[in-house]
């Protein structure tokens, strides 16, 4: 990725961290010119990343690293372009606080790394910048990728970790992270701790095969905005709905890793294969309308949605949860 302005000037390593201060080294650092064209690179970085993942908006960008404690690795070819240098790619990364299900089911609270955003140049792609840039960030945050927790990991991202890192196998989550079996195992280094089984604003309840036909029939009678397109319930809006049953994230990957036949990361494994192809399946039209609509009523009706997570029909990789949605108290 050429820039029109030397890229060896804004950054002197082959590879900066860059948090919300937005200096790359002590160059830039009291520079507001070169510190505007580091704000130009990421806010590119960020638009590219997004196009690649068919994002509908950018993740990445100079001012949401301003505001948010994430940070940047990115990555630089100082030859290329005639010694001015190009940009390769970058990896973000940043700690969130997350309510995962364990092997067992079992609810627990965890603020483990994350990997929030990863792009490489699309004609850098395969070249093994992506596991350069990686293995940087495991060795400056001395961690394994078995510990962190990975948001929509996109196919050709999930296909890296299973290349890379043997990561295959992940434990099903209601939200959009994916975490790999060996998670829960190290409570330490995941920052875990098992969550209260009762929360002061509301019970959350195991989904069971007793309920999955009471979250049926509810679905069939959901309220606005959770209503099909074309139902009569959406032009009423009508009081919360208590719990609903919905599918699996309809942005970026599927937020559960179906177990593959382990290629013991095997280099010739093809990510459009079994995996991305169950991936796809997963994300039915119905699902992501509903699931869209979720956000769209949480975000903007100011409520919390907690849900778990529950296989309904395994042979088909198909995955329904249990959703409750409260509204958030305010004092
Ligand atoms: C949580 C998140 O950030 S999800 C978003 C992840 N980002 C994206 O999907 C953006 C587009 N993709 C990319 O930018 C890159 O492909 C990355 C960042 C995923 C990987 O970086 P690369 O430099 O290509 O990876 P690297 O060369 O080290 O490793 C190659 C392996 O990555 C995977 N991979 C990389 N590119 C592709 C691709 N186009 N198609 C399928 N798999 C791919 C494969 O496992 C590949 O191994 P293979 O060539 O033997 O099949």
């Amino acid at each position: 990725m050429e820039f029109p302005f030397d890229i060896n000037q804004l950054f002197s390593e082959r590879i900066s961290v860059l948090d919300q201060t937005l200096v790359a080294g002590r160059k830039s650092a009291g520079r507001p010119d070169l510190q505007a064209h580091i704000a130009t690179v990421i806010d590119e970085l960020g638009r590219a990343s997004a196009k690649a993942q068919q994002l509908t908006a950018p993740i990445t960008s100079a001012s949401k690293l301003q505001t948010q404690k994430h940070q940047l690795y990115l990555l630089k070819d100082g030859e290329s372009s005639g010694g001015r240098g190009v940009v390769v790619g970058f990896l973000k990364v940043g700690y969130k606080k997350l309510f995962l299900l364990d092997r067992q089911g079992v609810h627990v609270e965890a603020e483990p790394l994350c990997v929030l955003d990863f792009y490489i140049a699309e004609n850098l792609q395969r070249n093994g910048y992506g596991l350069e840039l990686f293995n940087f960030m495991l060795q400056h945050k001395n961690l394994e990728p078995v510990l962190m927790a990975y948001d929509r990991p996109s196919p050709k991202f999930l296909s890296f970790l299973a290349k890379h890192y043997c990561l295959t196998q992940s434990v099903p989550q209601v939200n959009n992270f994916v975490v790999f079996e060996g998670f829960f195992l190290n409570r330490a280094a995941a920052q875990l701790r098992k969550v209260p089984p009762k929360k002061p604003d509301g019970e959350i309840k195991p989904y069971s095969l007793m309920e999955r036909e009471a979250v049926r029939q509810e679905q069939k009678s959901l309220p606005w905005p959770f209503a099909p397109p074309h139902s009569p319930q959406r032009s009423v809006a009508s009081q919360w709905s208590k719990s609903l049953s919905v599918g699996c994230s309809p942005s970026r990957a599927p937020p559960r890793v179906t177990p593959t036949s382990s290629p013991g990361c095997n280099r010739n494994q093809s990510p459009q294969s079994p995996l991305s192809d169950r991936c796809r399946a997963r994300r039915t039209s119905s699902q992501q309308g509903l699931v869209a609509r979720c956000n769209l009523y949480s975000r903007h009706m100011d409520t919390r949605a907690v849900g778990l997570l529950h296989r309904c029909s395994p042979g088909t990789g198909l995955s329904c949860f249990h959703l409750s949605l409260h509204p958030r108290r305010t004092a």
